[in-house]
């Protein structure tokens, strides 16, 4: 089957791309966005030379105000804009914004002074949001209706992937004219300004590109569905069913900030509503808590970075080297964060790179040195993107399909104000505590405001690791240490029990009711039997007399109660004669066991479903199996009401409770897969029985004994369904 690509994929860009308007439209938002980037960066930037001969408070005032500027008037204003962008050409009105925004900031260098530049600042942020929604009601009139939400996707990625771009013009331009200043003395220029000057040619690229646009009619007649506020577009795209293929580590980023201009126009609201939602669970909490905390080591390096690489007595350059580095890193930690250290559970893994983050902008404040500082600030950035990607894609497993709009709308609207408002209070909180040079003895030691937030904000980050952690992890059987060691060295990370050194090959299907158990063991026993490998296919419970005795016991909806930990006992008791009398035999001649059900059944129905502690119920199954672990667990993921619906009437005991109990168990499922994803498939069982099929295929393969020839899938594509 195809896998859905992940948002953003470079084929799915190139799709739409490759209509010609859009693209027009593309490119002129990458030019408005590097601009936007660019205008922050150099604004910074000239207000701290501007204001480099006042008080340190001062200064940091101001450049806090430059960053807060661009926060407010959208969050302000946003609201307003919508109905204006409905009203007025949108290519005129995109037109207009860049050419205003291109006057606005070349006007600030050649005026040279503090007060204009905080006027232009905020003028320009004000007009920002009739841009976004004037580019946004144009999209639909660009691509057809099924490209809809891949062109809104790929404009926000476009939003925040041209933050690195502008870095690097920015630290290239400030190079540059650094070189000028040297040759030719005469032509002293601020460095900023001539940031800015490009960033004027920015935005005036962008108004030609938008002037090939085709010429749109105002919309005020038009359905509303026409002119989408940004927000409405990203919760749309986002509450579109998941990747059907669901394997833990491959899952991609879901959604990316967007550029400095698109705060969401109700983010107030979002962010209400949004922060009383996530409470619900330890495990969102500690999701919400870490990606929103990695926003703002992103936030205080680009508030702090400015007056830091002054202090170190290197200038623009060297600021514009810091967030290049801490941009590219980001992009590199969100684009490969989901296959860092595969063998490693996922929820250890968001906790480690916020943990590295966090050390590393504690490092960079601790030792002020510019190299150091930019190779750190890389670091943080890989950190932070890893967590935010592998952050995503936890959310994505963790949350039911309907709330997963909602989540992924607040938190795009929490992290872009958290960016900010950290990123306009560092420097502030850098002044008030001051620069101080520490002199002992022989040792001197300066000590910058900048560098104790930096530092702070760092232990900070390590403290919301910890709690992350804490909020997150689970894993029992290994320590996060002897787990890491042994994902470095690419070993397991548990010593294969005796068991597992036999020669047989066992796999376990596992899932809810109705997630297509029976139909999958039918379909693999034959693939494999007909690839000539000995198969033996059981279930629990039942597979033996004793266990049909059991099984009969425990699933007889007529008959007596039976409290949960007798259930308990009598479940591990059928698995235990089980192994002993069928799998362990079979494993030790070499055959390949097929089980419908094992040990994660008891602990997500038992454990999850009844309300156990889980720790118990695994201890008693490890007793009972001698630790046999599968060398692979299928998990057919279905959504509760859906696996019902295809059992039918005929209930038995389990069957029988309520929806609640049901949703327990498929979360206990999945949070087992979760932990331990090197030994897990878990797939989508929405998928046709014959897409499943293969998936299973896929996977098992490599775990075959002799290699089985690659058309092996096309022959069993052919095979009947073998039923119960
Ligand atoms: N992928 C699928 N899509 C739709 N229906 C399916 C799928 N797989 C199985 N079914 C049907 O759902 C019902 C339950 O399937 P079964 O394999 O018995 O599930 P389980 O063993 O997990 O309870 C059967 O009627 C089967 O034909
Ligand atoms: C193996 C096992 C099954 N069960 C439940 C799950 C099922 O509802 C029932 C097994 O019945 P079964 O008919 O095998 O159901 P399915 O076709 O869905 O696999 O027993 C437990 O509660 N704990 C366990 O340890």
């Amino acid at each position: 089957m195809s896998r859905s690509a992940s948002p953003g994929a470079p084929s799915e860009a190139r799709n739409v791309l490759a209509i010609k308007p859009f693209r027009r439209l593309w490119i002129s938002l990458s030019f408005a966005s590097i601009g936007d980037w660019l205008a922050l960066l150099a604004l910074v930037s000239l207000a701290a030379v501007l204001t480099g001969e006042s008080t340190a408070i001062t200064q940091a005032v101001v450049i806090g105000g430059v960053i807060a500027l661009r926060l407010l008037p959208p969050l302000a204003v946003g609201p307003f804009t919508g109905a204006l962008a409905d009203r007025v050409d949108r290519r005129l009105t995109m037109l207009v914004v860049d050419v205003l925004r291109a006057l606005l900031y070349v006007s600030v260098p050649i005026v040279s002074r503090v007060d204009w530049l905080l006027i232009a600042a905020f003028l320009a942020a004000c007009v920002v949001p009739l841009r976004d929604n004037a580019k946004d009601a144009s999209v639909p009139d660009l691509v057809p209706t099924k490209r809809l939400d891949q062109a809104h996707r790929v404009n926000l990625l476009t939003g925040y992937a041209t933050a690195p771009v502008a870095a690097v013009v920015f630290m290239v331009l400030a190079a540059f004219t650094t070189l000028l200043g040297t040759l030719f003395p005469v032509m002293g220029a601020p460095q900023a300004g001539i940031a800015l000057y490009a960033n004027g040619a920015a935005f005036l690229a962008a108004a030609v590109v938008t002037w090939t646009l085709p010429a749109t009619k105002p919309t005020s007649q038009e359905p509303a569905a026409e002119s989408r506020p940004a927000n409405e577009t990203d919760s749309n795209e986002l509450t579109a069913p998941l990747p059907k293929t669901r394997e833990v580590p491959v899952a991609q980023p879901t959604q990316r900030p967007t550029s400095p201009s698109t705060p969401d126009s109700n983010a107030l609201r979002t962010l209400w509503k949004g922060a009383r939602f996530s409470g619900a669970t330890p495990l969102l909490r500690g999701l919400l808590l870490g990606m929103l905390g990695s926003f703002a080591l992103a936030g205080v390096v680009l508030g702090t970075g400015r007056v830091f690489t002054d202090r170190l007595g290197v200038g623009d350059a060297a600021f514009g080297a810091l967030v290049a580095a801490f941009s590219l890193g980001m992009a590199l930690g969100l684009y490969f964060g989901p296959r860092v250290l595969r063998g490693l559970s996922r929820r250890r893994l968001f906790a480690l790179s916020l943990g590295v983050a966090g050390t590393a902008l504690f490092l960079t404040g601790l030792i002020p040195n510019p190299v150091f500082a930019a190779v750190m600030a890389a670091v943080v950035g890989v950190g932070s993107g890893i967590a935010w990607a592998v952050g995503i894609a936890l959310l994505g497993q963790e949350l039911e399909d309907d709330v997963q709009g909602r989540t992924f709308v607040y938190l795009h609207a929490a992290s872009w104000t958290i960016l900010l408002l950290t990123a306009a209070l560092a420097p502030l909180l850098a002044g008030v505590v001051g620069d101080h040079p520490i002199g002992i003895r022989d040792l001197s030691y300066e000590f910058l405001g900048t560098g104790a937030v930096l530092m702070v904000t760092g232990l900070l980050g390590v403290l919301l690791a910890f709690l992350a952690y804490r909020q997150v992890s689970e894993r029992a059987d290994v320590s996060f240490g002897t787990e890491l060691v042994a994902v470095l060295r690419g070993v397991p990370a548990t010593q294969p029990k005796e068991a597992e050194q036999l020669p047989g090959t066992f796999v376990v299907l596992e899932g809810g009711e109705g997630a297509g158990k029976s139909t999958q063991v039918g379909q693999l026993t034959v693939w494999l039997r007909e690839e000539g490998f000995e198969v033996v296919t059981t279930r629990e419970p039942g597979a033996t007399k004793l266990g049909m005795r059991l099984r009969a016991l425990l699933l007889d909806k007529d008959d007596m109660t039976i409290s949960a930990r007798a259930e308990t006992l009598l479940y591990t008791a059928d698995r235990a004669h089980h192994i002993n009398e069928v799998v362990l035999p079979a494993l030790r001649r070499g055959a390949i066991v097929i089980s419908d059900r094992y040990v994660d059944s008891t602990i997500a129905y038992q454990g999850a479903g009844r309300g156990l502690d889980s720790s118990g119920v695994e201890m008693v199954n490890a007793w009972a199996t001698e630790e046999l672990t599968p060398h692979l667990t299928v998990l057919l993921d279905l959504p509760v009401e859906e696996g019902l619906a295809r059992v039918g009437g005929s209930t038995d005991r389990m069957e029988s409770e309520p929806q609640e109990f049901h949703s327990r168990v498929r979360k206990g499922f999945r949070d087992l897969a979760e932990r331990s994803p090197e030994r897990y498939l878990i797939l989508d069982a929405r998928m046709s029985p014959e897409e499943v099929t293969r998936e299973i295929q896929r996977r098992v393969r490599p775990l075959l004994p002799d290699p089985v020839p690659q058309d092996a899938e096309a022959i069993t594509g052919m095979m009947p369904t073998i039923k119960d």
